[in-house]
């Protein structure tokens, strides 16, 4: 699939944990504000792939990567890139949601700002109330914005994640297996979240879940051994896929 101007592209994207490689000559383009979900098999790549694109994969101490990522057309390996101001660009939601347990909910929210030194101790009720507004969480807490982060529940934790992530204003959001750790109640309000977080944001997440990919995404790549199979309009993936791997995979033949 080729897309006109995208937010982010991998070009001949390669990756290793010491001698292995994980990632074989990605290339992607991800089209802004906009759901792209990345599929396949365990230990196909996919976390890695979506941590090449905010340098994340560099912190692990054996990792390695050969070819190019671009955000907005600019290399973000180039020589003038600071990664952790590409990381506030670029954000990240993992799989358990990890607020700080006794943090407040609010300084939660504000823990990124505060981290880069960019809080304005003015604005930080207006952050906290756009950004737990942003997660679909406001008016779940705005009663007891100074209880501890662990006395939320699972599926109010990860929102409350997503609410950290979007008060660095960040442009992608990148998302590993959200709701991976949250029972189907909170599954769907973090899925209404990312559909309406789509109009805001780009959003990339990892899913093992197909019927997830097929609810919030609008295109879907399937990875396989490191390799792209195919990328696609989400509903081709899911209803004519081109290729026979793909097919095998959605229809539950392997995994
Ligand atoms: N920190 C690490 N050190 C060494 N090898 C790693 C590390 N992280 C991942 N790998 C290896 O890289 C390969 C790709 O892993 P990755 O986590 O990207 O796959 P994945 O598709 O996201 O898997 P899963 O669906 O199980 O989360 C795997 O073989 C994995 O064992």
């Amino acid at each position: 699939m080729q897309v006109a101007n995208p937010k982010i592209s991998a070009n001949d994207l390669c990756a290793w944990f010491g001698d292995k490689q994980v990632l074989f000559d990605i290339n992607m383009g991800i089209p802004e504000r906009s759901v792209t979900a990345i599929i396949g098999p365990s230990g196909c790549g996919k976390s890695t792939f979506i941590r090449t694109l905010n340098r994340m994969h560099e912190l692990v101490p054996i990792a390695r990567m050969s070819g190019r990522i671009q955000l907005d057309g600019k290399d973000v390996y180039g020589p003038n890139i600071d990664p952790v101001l590409l990381r506030r660009k670029v954000g990240m939601v993992f799989q358990k949601p990890n607020p700080f347990p006794t943090m407040s909910i609010r300084d939660n929210v504000l823990a990124g700002l505060k981290l880069t030194g960019q809080l304005e101790k003015s604005q930080a009720d207006a952050i906290v109330e756009r950004a737990l507004k942003g997660a679909a969480l406001w008016d779940e807490v705005n009663d007891r914005l100074d209880a501890p982060g662990a006395g939320l529940s699972g599926g109010q934790q990860q929102r409350l994640c997503i609410a950290r992530a979007l008060a660095v204003e960040p442009e992608v959001l990148l998302m590993d297996e959200p709701c991976s750790a949250l029972d189907p109640v909170a599954t769907a309000r973090v899925e209404d979240l990312i559909a309406e977080l789509r109009r805001d944001y780009t959003i990339v997440i990892v899913t093992h879940s197909m019927q997830q990919a097929a609810r919030v995404s609008q295109q879907t790549a399937f990875f396989l051994m490191g390799e792209v199979i195919e990328f696609d309009n989400t509903d081709k993936i899911f209803t004519q896929p081109d290729d026979q791997r793909t097919e095998d995979y959605i229809t539950g033949k392997f995994g």
